[in-house]
């Protein structure tokens, strides 16, 4: 046993407990005379053992105090109301009971080896926006070649005035040039319009000229399908597609519309029928529809847009690009040889591939193989283009918006919840000063669990949000994923919403949820895993919290640019682990000090400067406010660990019913009687360890040696799940080895959303657990092998599994 961290998980029984002295030297009887009379004093006096005989793992002291004061503080809470001055520690009996034990928050945590950085400057010049619009003065859309109508359009109804560079750079290139293109540019720059908009123009060039008189031709939406733009997950495609129908305000004549998984292939059909101009589609659900749906006719496409192509690469889409691209050239060749393309004067000569991506990694190139050629390579200035000149071709080469404010916060791992709740709750202190944060973390089961512990669980006066502004009816979308949050909220916010999302709900929910958030009026917190780290756009995060890291360092950009989009401000706090974590930073900049490293000692002074609210039902009383931060971070921690521990019947929701997919999961893989109901949130906190821990095991192979699985000390994580019990019971079957998923399993966990890998470490990993899990060709076997399941299927979900 290393440390007392471990000692959570045993049961003490009733006996007292003292650590054996061990005697040495001298003769055998003087030892065993010394034996004797040890035992006989600590039988009589247990208190009075001089304490320089206790060393930092002695149990007696600890174990025996909190029993005795528990018991008292039982039979006090029997005779009198509990008040906040009365008790700051509420023990249920049972736990008193079970013997269960609690190791301190704040012994055994292992020290940071880096040095913390100091606070910088006050005065220090925030940095120049490096993705704001540029100024009006300078340049505007007109300039730049787009038409009058659009100009006008995006200035009057969509408040965009002038673009921004990388817009500035690319309109001019792809209205009067047909060559490929890649776009690169940082998260929130606008990379979304600068490809759209040069199509829109172009499409509408057909009937439209310079000044907006008719042409003479008529296009209409049975003209032909001219573009199709591919994205890697639903969300993205439903939110281009939004911006595209904004856009389209000023051309009405002009449809678009999207097809992607999740969504009735029937209506997808009828929409396909009545004739799209512009397509925004999932690959595998296109690819669904080329095979099967014969009024999808692909010869008059001119364009095809690959949004963030290298997510869709590692996502496993390659067979689906291919196979899209081989359809699109076959098709305009056939066409061409047939009758030419009537419409082509406005129109590319040839089909326009567009690449398009924050983040370029070497299966972007792949994908420029299959699909580009001769492209130019677009960047945002000249001097992201002589910095990935630099990197070289093999290199990562990507950056975050300057005006984003990075730091890392090393929190050992016992630490962590608390950590997470004081630092969400100074964040909430002020009204006003943050509207909405995004905490991503590593996979869906450990979101699920957040969001149970996060969650307030008193009935809401006020029902989440529905469908429109008008609609006062709960949606029953988001009962399950959308509440009040207990525990962050302050005086000056009394109401913080929670939601979460993840690739293991149904599309109506994620579709719900993200609507909610982004609508939501009330300061609002996402958890989420990556699900939500590519190409989310709602303008009002102030906040990123990596509460796990990525599994890779491109997709760390991709999260972190959620916030600080076209010129605002933001900031992201990443969670990072004494040891060999603490190494990862170098990772993210080759100037450390652009991460600035922060103690977490001083985030649990600010955040739990004051009382904490806890939910409604809870039986604890509120931390108060005479305690100190530390002994208030003790009592946060025992009161999560204690609401684990808390019968089923308090716990008191219909999970406990069985209604709970992780309570039946356990059912199921329970060696005890079914009958025993075990609390839904421990079972939660179970599921989310187990399939923590997995994901622990998949950050990609040059980032390892941070994400060491050897160095997890499973005891100290568990109680950031506030969970007591022996990582032998809950993690078992959890390697410490980090080895490539096999295919098989990993099907089989995506497919069940529970351990039913024959009662190993189960849990359901979210959309992108494989994404940058492992590499190599075992990896794109897996990721293949699932895109073709999830085809297979059907109705699987584009996004639900490594392919899709
Ligand atoms: N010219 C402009 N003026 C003002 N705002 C703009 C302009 N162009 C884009 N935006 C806004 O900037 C935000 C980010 O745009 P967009 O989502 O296209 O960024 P992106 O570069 O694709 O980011 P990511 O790489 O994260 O997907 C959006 O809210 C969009 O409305």
């Amino acid at each position: 046993m290393a440390d007392d961290g471990m000692l959570i998980n045993f049961d003490l029984g009733d006996a007292p407990l003292a650590r054996k002295a061990k005697f040495v030297g001298g003769t055998w009887r003087e030892r065993n005379k010394a034996n004797r009379q040890a035992k006989q004093a600590s039988q009589t006096e247990p208190s009075t053992a001089p304490a320089k005989t206790r060393t930092p793992y002695d149990l007696s002291r600890p174990a025996k105090r909190l029993r005795t004061d528990d018991r008292a503080a039982e039979q006090r809470q029997a005779k009198t109301p509990r008040t906040a001055a009365n008790s700051a520690l509420y023990v249920p009996s049972h736990a008193i009971k079970t013997g269960l034990v609690s190791s301190s928050l704040f012994t055994s945590n292992p020290e940071a080896v880096t040095k913390f950085d100091e606070p910088p400057p006050e005065a220090a010049e925030p940095a120049k926006p490096s993705n704001a619009p540029l100024s009006e003065e300078a340049e505007n859309f007109r300039s730049l070649g787009m038409s009058t109508r659009v100009a006008q359009h995006l200035a009057t109804k969509l408040e965009m005035k002038a673009p921004t560079a990388i817009q500035k750079n690319t309109i001019p290139q792809l209205i009067k040039d047909d060559s490929d293109a890649f776009l690169q540019a940082e998260t929130g720059s606008g990379k979304t319009l600068a490809y759209l908009l040069p199509i829109v123009h172009r499409i509408m060039a057909l009937s439209l000229n310079e000044d907006s008189a008719p042409t003479g031709v008529k296009v209409h939406r049975n003209s032909g399908l001219f573009a199709i733009i591919l994205a890697p997950t639903r969300e993205l495609c439903k939110q281009i597609a939004a911006v595209l129908e904004k856009v389209l305000r000023c051309a009405p004549w002009l449809v678009c519309a999207t097809v992607i998984g999740g969504e009735s292939k029937h209506s997808e059909k009828a929409r396909l029928r009545k004739g799209v101009n512009i397509l925004i589609a999932t690959p595998g659900r296109l690819t669904d529809h080329l095979d099967n749906t014969k009024v999808l006719n692909v010869s008059t496409v001119r364009w095809l847009v690959l949004d963030e192509g290298d997510r869709m690469m590692e996502m496993g889409f390659e067979d689906d690009i291919r196979t899209i691209v081989g359809k699109i050239r076959a098709d305009n060749l056939a066409m061409k040889n047939e009758e030419g393309l009537v419409l082509d004067k406005a129109l590319p000569k040839r089909r326009v591939t567009v690449l398009c991506s924050a983040t370029m990694k070497m299966n972007v190139q792949k994908l420029g193989e299959i699909s580009l050629e001769d492209a130019i390579h677009i960047h945002a200035s000249k001097a992201d283009m002589e910095k990935d000149a630099e990197a070289g071709s093999n290199e990562l080469a990507f950056s975050a918006p300057a005006q984003l404010k990075q730091s890392c916060l090393i929190v050992p791992a016992k630490l962590r919840l608390v950590t997470l709740i004081a630092l969400l709750k100074s964040t909430f202190a002020r009204k006003g000063s943050v509207m909405k944060a995004i905490i991503f973390i590593s996979c869906a089961d450990s979101v699920d669990f957040h969001y149970d512990i996060l969650k307030d669980t008193a009935p809401t006066e006020k029902p989440p949000p529905g469908d429109s502004e008008t609609d006062t009816k709960p949606n029953p979308h988001i009962e399950t994923t959308v509440s009040p949050a207990a525990y962050i909220t302050s005086p000056a916010n009394t109401r913080v919403m929670l939601h979460k999302l993840h690739g293991s709900l149904a599309q109506p929910v994620r579709s719900a949820t993200l609507k909610a958030y982004t609508e939501c009026k009330d300061p609002a917190v996402l958890i989420t895993t990556d699900i939500s780290s590519r190409g989310l756009d709602v303008p009002a995060v102030d906040l990123v919290v990596e509460y796990d890291p990525a599994f890779a360092v491109p997709d760390h950009v991709h999260r972190i640019g959620r916030t600080a989009r076209a010129g605002r401000s933001g900031k992201a706090v990443l969670f990072l682990m004494p040891g060999p974590e603490e190494g990862y930073r170098n990772l993210l900049s080759s100037d450390p000090k652009f991460v600035p490293m922060e103690s977490y000692e001083s985030v649990l002074q600010k955040g739990l400067a004051s009382a904490v609210s806890l939910p409604a039902d809870s039986k604890a009383p509120e931390t108060t406010e005479r305690q100190t931060w530390t002994s208030r971070a003790e009592a946060l921690q025992l009161h999560l660990e204690q609401r684990l521990l808390a019968s089923p019947d308090a716990a008191g929701d219909e999970e406990a019913d069985g209604k709970n997919k992780f309570a039946k999961g356990n059912a199921r893989n329970s060696k005890r009687s079914p009958e025993k109901k075990d609390n839904p949130l421990l079972i939660s906190a179970r599921q989310a360890f187990r399939s923590h821990i997995r994901a622990y095991a998949t950050h990609v192979k040059e980032e390892r040696k941070y994400f060491n699985m050897g160095e997890l000390h499973l005891g100290h994580m568990a109680k950031a799940y506030g969970l007591r019990e022996a990582p032998g019971g809950i993690g078992s079957g959890i390697s410490r080895r980090t080895h490539k998923a096999t295919p098989a399993a990993s099907v089989g966990k995506k497919g069940t959303g529970a351990s039913s890998n024959g009662g190993k470490a189960g849990g359901k990993f979210d959309d992108d657990d494989f994404g940058g899990g492992d590499d190599g060709e075992a990896q794109k076997r897996m990721a293949a092998a699932m895109a073709k399941m999830a085809r297979s299927m059907n109705s699987a979900s584009e996004y639900n599994i490594g392919g899709y």
